[in-house]
């Protein structure tokens, strides 16, 4: 099943994507059922996405073509990222592999729509890129196994963990300051529950700007895998529904390129992961 939001931002209603690509209104079924419009919170408890796996989405309401998709997911509370989880990232940024996850926040605020434009932000230097498989989480989670984690999992979506790299690196202490900008967080288009991906180790990822590949590669290559991360922070917090764990990005960031490229107004940034659909943003100057 591929969940999604649709409409303007703040405003956004539950969907449902039917199998011609279309996006289908779900608002009034997720209502009846649970009280809510959003994908959000108990709308991502494993009995809610049961009950909405057997709706045929041809007989909800079509949505516009036209209409805005917003973040796939709804009143995210927690957004964690994990850093140097690609052996060959870490390299390219003159980093350690590491022993353990790095772990730091995205503010939740800078989560927007997956087409949304990215701004950059006021006194931004080095804007830069990153493809990351995103992971939504579906039910409270607190001291997990790894072999029960992926129980714990709503659903999977792109992340494009934007970064401002002299807010990162050049001005102290923990790296959220250069994560965190408005806009700074595209997921979506969808939010596809695990039953439609086969292997989530073993997915394909891609990045480009203005149509020239700049990231390419595959969740299979990822220093700590999906399930083991989930169990590794549900043992320093509580992870709960609509909570999302960006898990790292593999080489060709624009740090890493030589010289560095950054983003620049005008650039259009496209990203997928399979399986996943794909993302498409204008950079844009702050207003
Ligand atoms: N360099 C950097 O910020 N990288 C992380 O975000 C990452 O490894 O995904």
């Amino acid at each position: 099943m591929k969940l999604c939001r649709h409409g303007p931002p703040g405003r956004e209603k539950s969907g449902l994507v039917a199998a011609d690509g279309s996006v289908r209104d779900l608002s009034g079924v997720l209502a009846e059922l649970n009280g809510t419009t959003d994908i959000t919170g108990s709308a991502l408890a494993p009995r809610t996405l049961a009950k909405l796996k057997k709706i045929n989405p041809d007989k909800l309401p079509k949505v516009s073509s036209r209409a805005r998709v917003g973040a796939c997911v709804g009143g995210t509370r927690n957004f964690i990222a994990v850093g140097m989880n690609y052996a060959d990232h870490a390299a390219e940024t003159g980093s350690e592999v590491p022993k353990e996850p790095i772990l730091f926040n995205k503010a939740p605020s800078c989560i927007v729509g997956p087409d949304d434009n990215v701004m950059i932000p006021p006194g931004a230097k080095k804007t830069d890129w990153e493809v990351e498989l995103a992971v939504v989480i579906g039910s409270k989670a607190r001291y997990v196994e790894e072999k029960d984690a992926l129980k714990f999992v709503a659903g999977f979506c792109i992340c494009n963990d934007v970064s401002e790299r002299s807010f990162q690196m050049e001005r102290a202490g923990q790296w959220m300051k250069g994560k965190s900008c408005e806009s700074f967080g595209p997921l979506g288009p969808w939010l596809v529950t695990p039953d439609e991906i086969k292997d989530v180790q073993n997915l394909d990822m891609w990045l480009d700007v203005n149509g020239t590949r700049m990231q390419t590669g595959s969740t299979k290559t990822m220093v700590f895998g999906v399930a083991y991360l989930i169990s590794y922070i549900s043992h320093f917090m509580v992870l709960e529904p609509g909570d999302v764990i960006t898990t790292g990005t593999p080489p060709g960031v624009g740090m890493g390129k030589k010289p560095p490229r950054y983003l620049r107004p005008g650039d259009v940034i496209t990203l997928g992961v399979q399986g996943l659909g794909m993302q498409c943003q204008k950079v844009v100057p702050f207003a």
